[in-house]
């Protein structure tokens, strides 16, 4: 690999000595640029795999230069410098495509870092991961809806900036927050998911941020979070919106800071890792309700994916059923089931309201029940529709009543979501606390 050419703006010249020395540090060539117009005319005369810009220049801000480099060098990655506490200006250049940012003054340690993974981007053709590059399962779909999110999503994988992923339950919001990781500079490095509404609530900090030995009973060793885990690759804060509100501050401050400290620390250990953050729930409608915080919704949803349900492409169903059948064939070491044509059109009748999860139950549960190699109608269960109520005695008391319809809308969920606890909890807009202590109630014990 030749040498990397950085091209640093900055008015400042002691700035820009320090950024000039930093980099030359890292065997890397620098030009330097002290306005707009003169950082313009070296980027079309010469080639640069990154660029660094102060946010104050005397022609112009950088957000023009992060314009400026999106429509005519798109695959350059630009970050800007931004003065400290600046929140809004760092979310402003990273909606208008920056890579990253740095705020002044500017943490060595966090600079050499974005150095690293912006330089994976440029110069070795990342972004578009090879055939048979990096683990998992691929993004299926090319319904309209589909096309316009993976374009999205191709993009937005070479940024820094945290990504909301907001969709229905089962609609594939882990897969996108997997193919964003995939796709970008980090992809070598871990990807931590965590389900943040299946934490308890009392382990929640030490979980995320780790803790040293002795802090608390029970904590025998120095034990790392998850923040730790995710150094240098991705978090994906999955069910966000479950995020008990004292997690939320602390969470804020880990993300502002790019540091956490362990339950138990004195001192701060810097973390370079990217957000993914996703939900079910409408998050600004959580704000509005007091119970999430607007400070850390905003640094969050810096750019917002949205995920289609199934019922809004439908015409990538028979794609999916095929893959799924695949893959149950493979685990099963058995012959691949097919669908006969009837079988695909009344699985094509149904509106699936857990999304592909609900369509990959109901594709198990045919292919364990079909005798031959194909799938009929007769083969495929799907919920019942809401039963009406049965007939009752006058006199039956309300609490009874409820009682019956919860649990016959409980254990319409758990169908739904092939038994699984957590998603039934999901498509009732229950946390998964709350799902437990309403299946203990009513006499439905569950694992
Ligand atoms: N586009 C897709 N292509 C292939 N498989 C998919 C796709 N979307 C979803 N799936 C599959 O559907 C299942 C549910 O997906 P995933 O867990 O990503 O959904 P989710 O939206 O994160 O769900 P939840 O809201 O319950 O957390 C997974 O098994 C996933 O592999």
């Amino acid at each position: 690999m030749g040498i990397r050419n950085v091209l640093i703006i900055d008015d400042e010249p002691d700035i820009r000595e320090l950024l000039e020395i930093t980099l030359g540090r890292m065997k890397l060539q620098t030009r330097a640029a002290n306005s707009l117009s003169q950082a313009r005319g070296f980027l079309e005369s010469d080639h640069f795999d990154l660029c660094l810009t102060d946010m104050r220049l005397p022609d112009g801000d950088g957000i023009e230069l992060v314009q400026y480099i999106q429509e005519r060098h798109p695959r350059l990655p630009v970050a800007v410098i931004t003065a400290y506490g600046c929140v809004d200006t760092a979310v402003q250049a990273l909606k208008a495509g920056a890579f990253d940012f740095v705020s002044k003054p500017v943490e060595l340690k966090t600079l050499r870092d974005l150095v690293h993974t912006a330089l994976k981007l440029s110069g070795e053709g990342k972004g578009t991961p090879s055939p048979g590059e990096g683990e998992g399962e691929p993004l299926l779909g090319d319904a309209p809806a589909m096309r316009r999110l993976k374009e999205t999503l191709t993009k937005l994988a070479r940024s820094q900036a945290p990504v909301y992923i907001l969709g229905e339950s089962g609609s594939g919001k882990e897969r996108v927050a997997r193919e964003i990781h995939r796709r970008g500079p980090r992809a070598d490095q871990p990807f931590v998911p965590v389900n943040c509404g299946a934490i308890p609530t009392e382990l929640m900090e030490s979980e995320f941020f780790g803790h040293v030995k002795g802090s608390f009973t029970g904590a025998t060793a120095d034990r790392p979070g998850l923040f730790q885990a995710a150094h240098g690759g991705t978090l994906f804060l999955d069910e966000v919106a479950e995020l008990p509100l004292h997690m939320q501050v602390k969470l804020l401050r880990a993300i502002q800071e790019r540091a956490v400290r362990p339950v138990g620390a004195q001192t701060e250990t810097a973390t370079d890792v990217r957000i993914l953050s996703a939900s079910h729930k409408d998050l600004t409608q959580e704000v509005q309700a007091g119970r999430f915080r607007q400070d850390l919704f905003y640094r969050l949803n810096v750019i917002e994916l949205r995920v289609p349900s199934l019922r809004e492409r439908m015409e990538d169903l028979p794609q999916l059923a095929e893959h799924i059948l695949e893959r149950l064939a493979q685990r099963a070491a058995e012959g691949r089931r097919r669908l006969s044509p009837e079988a695909l059109a009344r699985l094509e009748r149904y509106d699936y309201p857990g999304n592909v999860r609900e369509l990959e139950n109901i594709l198990e549960r045919a292919a364990t029940l079909s005798d031959g190699a194909l799938i009929g109608p007769q083969d495929l269960q799907f919920p019942s529709a809401v039963e009406p109520p049965p007939a009752r005695a006058c006199g039956e008391p309300l609490e009874a009543r409820l009682a019956s319809e919860e649990k016959q809308a409980l254990l319409q969920a758990l169908e739904r979501s092939g038994g699984e606890a957590d998603a039934a909890a999901r498509l009732l807009g229950l946390t998964r606390r709350q799902m437990r202590f309403r299946l203990r109630q009513l006499g439905l014990h569950h694992d």
